[in-house]
C-alpha cells in the first residue's frame, strides 16, 4: 500500500532501489544504541558522508544512523560478495518536486485530526515529533519519525510504540488513508527460528571483529551469536533466548548500529544465565555480557535497549504502561528471587541514568553498583568490555567483587562521612570544641559550637539579656563572629546602647547609673555605630504584628547566606507569634517550633540562643528556677542542646548582689562542656560581666 504511495513520488532509479531491498525483506525495527527507538524514515539524501543503511520493513523504508562513530578500538569492515557496507554511496537522489503549498496544508491539517503537531514539519525530509499515541514514553521523547515528500502531498509516519501509517492530502478511493492511519500497535509475538530469520554461523571476519575485543570463539557459540545478511551488507545477530527458545534478535552494524526484530517479546539478553540465580548482574550491551563471561561471570544479562539519555522525573508508570521497561517485566520472574543485583551499567551519564531506572524498579535495596576503573593516566574505562580490553580478566573480575551497595536517599553510613569526620578530628572545619565564652569561670562549662541550640531561662530582670548580649560582644571580640537579633523587647536604639557600653566599656550617658565614669565620646560613638552595622543583623517586623518563627528562620537563613552570621539571638520566646492549629497541642507545638530551629541551626553552623520564660512561680523563694519551669513545655529542655539559667542575688545578706550566677543546667555535647555554676560579676556602669576573681576598675 505504502508503496502505492511512494510510486507516485519516487523516480525509477528509487523505485529500483526498492525492489533490490525487498529482495531481503524482514521485519525489522530500528533503534539507536542510546537512543531508544531513535530512527529516521527515509528518505534522506543518500550522499557520501552519510552513514545510512536501508532496510525495507512492511513495505516502509527507513534509513538508520549510527549515533556514534565507529569505534576507533578496531576500526572493521565486513565485507561480503566484495561489496563494502556502504555501498550505496553512488546512489542518485531522485528528482525533487516542488512543495505545493495548498496541499501540504491539507495534508498538515489531515496530520493535525490524528493528533500530529506537525507546525514544525519540513517536508521532504524526516522529523521526529512527539507521537500522540504513546507520547514518548515516560521521558517524552519525540519517537515519531513523521516523512512527507517534497511537494507536500502525503505522509508516511512509524513511531517506536508500533504506531504507523500514511495519507495523502487529497485522498481518493485509491487512497490507503482509511486504513493505514489506523493504530497498529504491536501485541501479537512473532514466533521466529534461527531458520525463519535466516540466521548463519559466524564468518572468519565476524569473529576476527570479535576476538579484537578479546570476545573468544567459544563464549560466541555458548551465547548462539550469529550473523545476518542482508543483500550485501552483513550484520551480528545476537539471539535472544529463553529456555533455549529463540524470542528475538537484535542485529548491530559495523556502524554499531542496532535494530531488533519487530513484534517479539523485549527479554534480557542471556537471560537463562540468570536462571535461579541470587547474585546477577546487569549490563548495558551484548558486548559487556560476553566480557563478563571472558572473566568467568556467566550470571550476566545485558539489557535489549541500551540506555535512556536521563532519568524520568515522573512517577513510576504501572507495569502494564512502562513500555520502555517492558523487558524488565517480562523476565520478573527471574529476577525475583535474586537477592544482589549488580548494575554494570556504562560509566556515562545514560549508563547512570539506566543505572537509576532500573534500581527504581528492582528496588534499590537489592542493588549494587560498580566503579570502572581508569584505562589510562587520564580515561575512564566506559564499561565491562572496555575492562576486559584495556585491563584484562582479572581486573574486571574485580570490578565486580568490589561493588558497592546502590545508594538509597536518606540511608547512609559512617564510610560516607569520612571526610567529614577527619577534618572534625583534624579540627580543619572550625570551632569543633566551641569557642570560649571569654569567661574563665565558663571555661569547663560551656563553650558556642557552631549549629547547637542554647536555651537561656532565669526569672524576670535576672539579667539574661544583658548577659547574651555581653556574650555575643565577646564572641565577636575572640572570633569575629557576626549575630542576627531578633530581640522584639529591645528598641533598637536602646539595644545600640547596652551593646555599645559593653563593647567601649563605657556608659552612654552622663547619668545617675553612670556614676562618676565618663560617657563615651562623639568618636567613640562614631566608631561604635560602624561597629555595630558590621557585627548585627536586626529581624524586626517592622508593622506592628508579631513574627512567627518560620518568618525568623528566614530572615536568619537570608542574613546567614548574605551577611555569613553565625549566631542568631531570639530573645524571648513569648514575643513571638504562637498561633497554633486547634488539634495541636502546646507540648507538640514547642516540639516542632524547636525542631525547625534546630535544623535552621545546623543546617547553617549557626547558634541559636533561644530565651524563655519561667512559668509563674508560687511561692519562689529567690532560688534559681529550674529549666524544667520554664513555660510552654519540657520540650525546651529535652530538645536543646545547652540549657542555661542566668540568676542574681538580690539579698544583700545573701552575698554581694552584682554577682551572677551563670547554672549550666544541661549541656549535650561533653566537647562543649558539662553542667555546673559559674559566678560572674555585673559591672552597672557599662553593662559587663566579669569573672569574679578579675579586679575591674570600674565596679
Ligand atoms: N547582676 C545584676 N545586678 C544588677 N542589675 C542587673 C544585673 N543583671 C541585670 N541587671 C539589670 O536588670 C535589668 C534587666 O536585665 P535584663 O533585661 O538582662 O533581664 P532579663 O532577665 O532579660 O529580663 P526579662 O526577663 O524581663 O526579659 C537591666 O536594667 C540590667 O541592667
Amino acid at each position: 500500500m505504502l508503496l502505492e504511495i511512494l510510486d507516485m513520488r519516487l523516480n525509477h532509479q528509487r523505485l529500483a532501489l526498492l525492489h533490490k531491498l525487498s529482495l531481503f525483506s524482514s521485519n525489522i525495527s530500528t533503534m539507536a544504541s542510546k537512543n531508544l527507538f531513535k530512527f529516521t524514515a527515509f528518505p534522506i539524501p543518500l550522499t557520501s558522508s552519510s552513514q545510512g543503511r536501508l532496510f525495507q520493513t512492511h513495505g516502509l523504508l527507513f534509513t538508520s544512523f549510527s549515533s556514534k562513530p565507529v569505534s576507533k578500538i578496531c576500526p572493521f569492515s565486513l565485507q561480503t560478495n566484495g561489496y563494502s557496507f556502504n555501498s550505496h554511496t553512488n546512489v542518485p537522489r531522485p528528482e525533487e518536486k516542488r512543495l505545493d503549498p495548498l496541499q501540504f496544508k491539507m495534508l498538515k491539517q489531515k496530520l493535525e485530526e490524528l493528533g500530529v503537531d506537525c507546525q514544525i514539519c519540513v517536508p521532504g525530509q524526516d522529523n521526529q515529533l512527539l507521537c500522540p499515541m504513546c507520547k514518548g514514553g515516560d521521558s517524552s521523547e519525540k519517537t515519531l519519525s513523521l516523512f512527507v515528500t517534497q511537494d507536500g502531498g502525503s505522509a508516511l509516519w512509524m513511531c517506536s510504540c508500533g504506531w504507523r501509517g500514511s495519507t495523502r492530502a487529497f485522498a481518493d478511493s485509491s487512497s490507503s488513508y482509511d486504513t493505514s492511519n489506523q493504530v497498529t500497535k504491536v501485541k501479537k509475538k512473532r514466533e521466529i527460528t534461527e531458520e525463519s530469520l535466516q540466521l548463519e554461523p559466524l564468518c572468519d571476519e565476524v569473529l576476527d571483529y570479535f576476538a579484537d575485543r578479546l570476545i573468544s570463539r567459544e563464549t560466541l557459540q555458548r551465547n548462539a551469536v550469529k550473523q545476518k545478511k542482508f543483500g550485501d551488507q552483513l550484520a551480528i545477530a545476537f539471539t535472544y533466548r529463553r529456555r533455549g527458545a529463540l524470542v528475538s534478535c537484535k542485529y548491530r552494524d559495523v556502524n554499531k548500529k542496532f535494530w531488533q526484530e519487530a513484534d517479539t517479546e523485549k527479554i534480557f539478553y542471556a537471560l537463562d544465565d540468570i536462571e535461579g540465580q541470587s547474585d546477577i548482574i546487569i549490563v548495558e550491551g551484548e558486548m559487556d555480557k560476553l566480557a563478563m563471561e571472558e572473566a568467568g561471570i556467566f550470571n550476566c544479562v545485558s539489557v535489549p535497549d541500551g540506555a535512556p539519555p536521563t532519568v524520568s522525573q515522573k512517577e513510576l508508570p504501572p507495569e502494564e504502561k512502562d513500555t520502555k521497561y517492558q523487558y524488565l517485566w517480562n523476565c520478573k520472574e527471574y529476577l525475583n528471587k535474586a537477592s544482589r543485583i549488580i548494575l554494570a551499567t556504562d560509566g556515562d551519564p545514560p549508563g547512570q541514568a539506566l543505572a537509576e531506572e532500573l534500581a527504581r524498579r528492582l528496588g534499590r535495596e537489592r542493588c549494587w553498583r560498580v566503579r570502572w576503573p581508569k584505562k589510562n593516566e587520564v580515561d575512564q574505562c566506559k564499561d565491562a568490555n572496555e575492562v576486559l580490553m584495556f585491563l584484562g580478566a582479572d581486573v574486571l573480575k574485580e570490578v565486580i567483587t568490589n561493588a558497592e551497595l546502590y545508594p538509597i536517599r536518606g540511608l547512609f553510613n559512617f564510610r560516607d562521612y569520612s571526610d567529614e569526620i577527619d577534618a572534625y578530628y583534624h579540627r580543619t572545619l572550625g570551632y569543633e570544641c566551641g569557642v570560649s565564652t571569654g569567661w574563665s569561670a565558663l571555661k569547663d562549662l560551656y563553650n558556642v559550637v557552631p549549629g547547637e541550640l542554647t536555651i537561656v531561662t532565669g526569672v524576670p530582670n535576672s539579667g539574661k539579656s544583658e548577659w547574651i548580649d555581653a556574650l555575643i560582644c565577646n564572641l565577636n571580640e575572640r572570633v569575629g563572629w557576626k549575630f542576627a537579633l531578633c530581640s522584639m523587647e529591645n528598641k533598637v536604639r536602646e539595644h545600640a546602647r547596652k551593646l555599645l557600653e559593653k563593647h567601649i566599656k563605657k556608659p552612654f550617658f552622663k547619668a545617675r547609673y553612670a556614676e562618676s565614669v565618663e560617657r563615651m565620646s562623639i568618636e567613640e560613638l562614631e566608631k561604635g555605630k560602624q561597629w555595630l552595622s558590621d557585627t548585627f543583623y536586626l529581624i524586626r517586623c517592622e508593622d506592628d504584628s508579631l513574627p512567627n518563627i518560620k518568618w525568623v528562620l528566614d530572615l536568619a537563613k537570608s542574613a546567614v547566606l548574605r551577611h555569613g552570621v553565625r549566631g542568631l539571638v531570639i530573645d524571648p520566646y513569648n514575643e513571638l507569634d504562637h498561633q497554633r492549629s486547634v488539634s495541636q497541642t502546646e507540648t507538640e507545638y514547642v516540639s516542632q517550633m524547636l525542631t525547625k530551629i534546630k535544623r535552621f541551626a545546623q543546617h547553617h553552623g549557626c547558634h541559636v540562643w533561644f530565651v524563655a520564660h519561667p512559668r509563674q512561680l508560687h511561692h519562689w523563694v529567690g532560688s534559681p528556677p529550674n529549666l524544667y519551669d520554664i513555660s510552654g513545655s519540657a520540650h525546651f529542655i529535652n530538645k536543646c542542646d545547652n540549657g542555661i539559667v542566668i540568676h542574681r542575688n538580690r539579698d544583700p545578706e545573701a552575698g554581694p548582689i552584682d554577682q551572677v550566677q551563670v547554672c549550666v543546667r544541661k549541656v549535650r555535647n561533653k566537647v562543649a562542656g558539662t553542667i555546673g555554676d559559674a559566678f560572674l560579676l555585673y559591672n552597672r556602669v557599662t553593662g559587663e560581666f566579669m569573672d569574679v576573681d578579675k579586679p575591674y576598675g570600674r565596679r
